[in-house]
């Protein structure tokens, strides 16, 4: 069954075509991104998904189970890392588990664990101030990761990094997710960095947003730093370029 199936998906803002009759499906385990022109309305799409915006038409099925206009049940990180700046990493990370109920001391026993994983492993009582830009970006996916474990929604969450650091996280998320399993849609500007996460991209048109057309990306995992300079990325590169 697929994690997740877009169907047909319209969205207007009054006179404003955003969406127009957007179809995609997520597998269990896939990672898709989703590239298209700023302003096409790829985070409309997103607060679409997440239950926070209505569509105009369409549906959004979960594990086969219509969630149109439901929100809670996928995680959703923004570019920004949205961390409370007066609360310590290990008290950031835990707050989707004490937003569901779980008692504080329990959430950080659960998101404990983790730390190692996401390289904050030292940082549990130290304030976002104090750590890094790659850092807090890795705080945030953390605290995505726990609010919804199995459907995460990423919008451009390496988009404020700088190159380098870009590049290190990208890699590490490569490598992270060989553990946690999620099934990922990824919003991105970046088109070496659609090719290196992903299993398809999925390419927009301006707005009104359509698919333009859907490219899988067959490069085998795993995939490290030579990716980048591979035949077949350099290859693919050039057929997005000549898309978009
Ligand atoms: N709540 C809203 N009310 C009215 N118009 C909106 C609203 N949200 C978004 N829009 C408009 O819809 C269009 C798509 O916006 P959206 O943020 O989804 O694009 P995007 O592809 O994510 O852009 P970017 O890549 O720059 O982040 C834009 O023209 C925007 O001004």
């Amino acid at each position: 069954m697929k994690k997740l199936e877009i169907i047909e998906v319209t969205k207007y803002f009054d006179a404003l075509y955003t969406l127009e009759n957007i179809s995609l499906s997520l597998e269990k385990n896939q990672f898709i991104s989703i590239l298209g022109p700023s302003g096409s309305g790829k985070s409309t799409l997103f607060n679409i998904i997440a239950g926070i915006e209505k569509a105009d038409h369409g549906k959004i099925l979960i594990e086969g189970r219509d969630y149109t206009g439901k929100p809670g049940r996928v995680s959703y990180m923004h570019q920004k890392d949205l961390l409370l700046p007066w609360k310590t990493i290990l008290e950031n990370v835990s707050m989707p588990l004490i937003i569901k109920g779980t008692e504080k001391k329990d959430a950080k026993k659960q998101a404990e664990p983790y730390f190692h994983l996401f390289g904050l492993e030292g940082f549990e009582n130290h304030y976002p101030h104090q750590l890094s830009g790659g850092m807090r970006q890795r705080a945030a996916l953390l605290r995505t990761y726990l609010f919804s474990q199995d459907i995460m929604l990423l919008d451009e969450p390496f988009g404020g990094l700088d190159a380098i650091t870009k590049r290190k996280m990208q890699q590490w998320l490569l490598s992270v997710l060989e553990d946690l399993k999620a099934s990922i849609l990824f919003i991105t500007h970046d088109i070496d960095e659609a090719i290196f996460l992903s299993d398809r991209i999925y390419i927009l048109s301006e707005r009104p947003a359509k698919i333009k057309e859907i490219v899988d990306v067959t490069i085998p995992r795993p995939r490290d730093h030579t990716t980048f300079t591979c035949e077949a990325f350099v290859r693919l590169k050039e057929k997005i370029l000549a898309i978009l």
